[in-house]
């Protein structure tokens, strides 16, 4: 089972990512997008990566154009490696690397 993070190394983890925060045992993002489809296209591109990795996050498109991101490790009951690292590749995905 991976480990929990401390609160520190989540951070400092998170300071090399935009707009990236750490609340209620979880890495979170809310992205405002064109329009509504867009935000359900960049949910389903997510959920393929998700899928793919077998780490599930909590996705949201919600206010019409906006996408909250939620990803947390259910087993451990807080943030791992596996949600970083989920939040890198949805970072690299987002700016098409
Ligand atoms: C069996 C399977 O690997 C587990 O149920 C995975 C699936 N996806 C998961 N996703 C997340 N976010 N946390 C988990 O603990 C988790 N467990």
């Amino acid at each position: 089972m991976p480990e929990l993070l401390s609160q520190d190394t989540i951070e400092n983890r998170l300071a090399e990512l935009e707009d990236w925060h750490y609340r209620d045992s979880a890495v979170h993002k809310t992205w405002k997008l064109k329009g509504f489809l867009t935000a359900m296209s960049f949910a389903n591109a997510i959920a393929h990566l998700a899928n793919e990795a077998d780490h599930h996050p909590d996705l949201s498109v919600h206010d019409y154009n906006r996408l909250t991101v939620r990803i947390t490790t259910h087993s451990a009951g807080g943030v791992t490696e596996n949600d970083l690292s989920m939040a890198e590749r949805i970072e690299r995905l987002r700016h098409g690397g």
